[in-house]
């Protein structure tokens, strides 16, 4: 496996916020590494940066090896949260367009875009704009794919082949930075690196991060007067179908406040889910090694 990207403490402010904050972290050959985090986590600077579009503060970066430069960035398939598309241009000559700017002949249109080949990128629906997107930046057989919120607004469906085409590329060899805030999209990257206000919080498979932190269910015969109770105390409370679940505060906490409002619950700590792990983090309640 080779190294293509290394991020090495790794620090960006802008003025007195620390956006990224001595972050390491890298991506192999044929690996998807998954950047996690809730809005403002850091983790666009931290991609900005990678493709020498924002400058370091601290810290050192290699891409493909080399400082990023332009050169290096030609070798890498870049999807930013904008899609970099030219809405005044039709599908078919947006692929034109980054063919001539990459000098590789231009690609077919994929099969799924041939009914819009000639509409303007701007008049055709965001789930196919991005499967523009991704076609664009796979053109020029890039050795690593860096994927920014990649399937924010699109449908399960299309969502779904997506991520069937990104596996395929990593599946080639290529390797995958992809940022998201899903963490139901977790499960479909190799390796994890969760970001918090800048840091990084976690690392390892979902498993792993998962492993060491406990969340609380409530079982209680009315969830919506549990969930109203516990909310209303200020907990983090969430709702898997009809079970209640409190993350990040021990269950002594949960269930005092059930008891003081008078309701009659069970109460048990369980396996937290990635998304509950998130909280715990966010709330600087609990540490993930
Ligand atoms: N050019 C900038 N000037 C000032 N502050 C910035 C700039 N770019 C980012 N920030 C701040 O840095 C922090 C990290 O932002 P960043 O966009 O990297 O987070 P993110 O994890 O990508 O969030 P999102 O999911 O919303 O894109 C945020 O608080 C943001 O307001």
């Amino acid at each position: 496996m080779t190294e293509l990207v290394r991020v090495a403490a790794v620090t960006r402010r802008f003025g007195d916020q620390v956006a990224v904050d001595d972050v390491s972290l890298s991506v192999e050959s044929g690996e998807i590494v998954g950047l996690l985090g809730a809005n403002g986590a850091g983790k666009t600077t931290l991609i900005r940066m990678l493709l020498g579009l924002t400058a370091t503060d601290a810290g050192e970066l290699r891409l493909l090896g080399e400082a990023p430069s332009r050169s290096t960035r030609r070798r890498v398939g870049y999807v930013a949260q904008g899609l970099g598309l030219y809405d005044d241009l039709t599908v078919r000559e947006n692929l034109a367009f980054a063919a001539s700017a990459y000098g590789h002949p231009t690609p077919p249109v994929p099969a799924d875009l041939v009914p819009v080949a000639d509409t303007l990128v701007g008049a055709i629906g965001l789930g196919r704009q991005r499967r523009l997107a991704f076609t664009v930046a796979l053109a020029h057989s890039p050795a690593l794919l860096v994927l920014d919120e990649p399937t924010s607004g699109v449908d399960p469906l299309a969502r779904a082949r997506l991520w069937d085409r990104v596996h395929a590329r990593a599946d080639a060899g290529v390797g995958v930075l992809v940022t998201t805030h899903y963490m139901s999209e977790a499960q479909q990257c190799d390796r994890l690196v969760l970001m918090s206000r800048g840091r990084v919080v976690a690392t390892g498979s979902e498993a792993e991060i998962t492993a060491s932190t406990t969340a609380v269910a409530v079982d209680a015969a009315s969830w919506q007067e549990a969930f109203t109770v516990l909310d209303g105390a200020g907990l983090p409370v969430m709702l898997a179908g009809r079970s209640v679940r409190v993350a990040a505060v021990p269950r002594e906490r949960v269930e005092a406040v059930l008891r003081d409002a008078g309701l009659d619950a069970r109460v048990r700590d369980v396996a937290a889910t990635l998304e509950e792990v998130m909280v715990a983090l966010d709330t600087d309640r609990v540490r993930v090694a």
